[in-house]
């Protein structure tokens, strides 16, 4: 087994990776990391438990650690969901140390020597680590994984991308509560509401795409290079972001060739029998009411994105939503997925 650490441990996203790694086949929880509010008590007194599973009985009495690479020298590699506010200084640390960090913030998702993964949409990429420079014997890197409207986006776009290619893309998300952490929107603002913007969301959505659909040459990503127009909203749904895309296609397809192309799609890592990996990474909904996020966010264990409402648009050439559970396919479980992938690739090493 390889043992990881949890930084943020028990915030919303924290709590998920507990959830998702209890009784995971290659990674055992070694060591959680908090802030100094949290550090020095049992994981049970600093957590405010908010999964629906009870806490894991191994996990409640482990003490809860200071996010400092010199406390972390009995893990393989660490897990990321702190609070943006201190993950640069964070995580750096720790790649310094040589540990390597699978993070979900947002900070380092830029970093030209950083790779953004999503391993059914650019694999590839992966081997960016090779060009950062934290450790002079590579050792101590970071890996991110996306915004959660990005991951479905980017999932749903790659098939027409590489098709058809794109001129330009509209979405508007409309984005679940558990996206705000805990206690995250306050009940007033949310129920029976629907608030039209989340601050800083927008541009994630816009940028981020485009780095991930990107080509990985000579050591760098060139992005791609599409227009992606963003509406960022937040709905009273609990768990799971829908999205609703219309894009121009730079070559000529009606809805049934999209469709074909949705289908037709194969996953790039179908063969390499990764854990965490859905059966069916995108599935191709053609009930006019489906996907729903709550009949169809823990599809695939939270790890599927679902399409649906495939069709031809009167503005652009092709409209349909996109869905996937935002805490798991949109956070944890997507990282969960890419340090699989690296142990798969060999960047991680007992
Ligand atoms: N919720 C979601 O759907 C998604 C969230 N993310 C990202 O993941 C990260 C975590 O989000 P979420 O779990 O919702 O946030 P929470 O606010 O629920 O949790 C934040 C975590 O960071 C820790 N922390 C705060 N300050 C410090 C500090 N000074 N030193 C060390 N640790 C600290 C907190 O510890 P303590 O309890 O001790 O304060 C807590 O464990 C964020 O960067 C967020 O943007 C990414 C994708 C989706
Ligand atoms: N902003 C997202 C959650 C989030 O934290 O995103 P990011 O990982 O890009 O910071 C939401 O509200 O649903």
């Amino acid at each position: 087994m390889y043992k990881a650490g949890i930084l943020g441990a028990t915030g919303a996203v924290g709590q998920k990776f507990i959830r998702l790694l209890e009784n995971h086949d290659w990674f055992k929880i070694q060591a959680l990391g908090a802030s100094e509010r949290s550090a020095g008590k049992p994981y049970k007194e600093a957590a405010n438990w908010i999964e629906s599973t009870p806490m894991p009985k191994k996990i409640a009495d482990l003490e809860v650690r200071n996010c400092v690479s010199s406390d972390f020298d009995d893990v393989d590699f660490v897990f990321s969901g702190l609070d943006s506010s201190v993950a640069s200084e964070v995580e750096r640390d720790f790649a310094e140390a040589g540990i390597p960090v699978i993070s979900n913030a947002k900070n380092y998702r830029t970093d030209p020597s950083v790779p953004l993964l999503i391993p059914e949409v650019n694999p590839d990429h992966i081997d960016l680590i090779k060009t950062q420079t934290f450790t002079e014997d590579g050792s101590g890197w970071i890996v991110t994984n996306p915004n959660c409207v990005a991951v479905p986006l980017a999932m749903s776009l790659r098939p027409l991308y590489d098709n058809f290619g794109l001129k330009s893309v509209i979405v508007t998300s409309m984005q679940a509560i558990s996206g705000a952490g805990y206690p995250g929107v306050p009940s007033l603002d949310i129920l029976g509401n629907v608030v039209p913007f989340i601050g800083g969301e927008e541009s994630k959505i816009v940028e981020e795409p485009l780095k991930l659909l990107g080509k990985f040459k000579e050591g760098a990503i060139e992005h791609a290079s599409f227009p992606v127009q963003a509406t960022a909203t937040r709905v009273p749904v609990l768990n799971g972001h829908l999205l609703s895309v219309t894009a121009e296609l730079e070559k000529d397809a009606d809805e049934q060739e999209v469709k074909k192309a949705l289908k037709e799609w194969k996953s790039p890592i179908a063969n390499f029998r990764l854990p965490t990996a859905p059966n069916y990474p995108l599935h191709l909904y053609d009930n006019d009411y489906y996907p729903q996020p709550r009949l169809h966010a823990d599809s695939e264990s939270g790890m599927q994105t679902a399409i649906g409402r495939v069709r031809k648009s009167n503005v652009l050439s092709i409209s349909y939503v996109a869905m996937a559970h935002n805490t798991i396919r949109g956070a944890a479980g997507g990282a969960i997925l890419n340090a699989e992938l690296l142990v798969k690739k060999n960047y991680i090493y007992k």
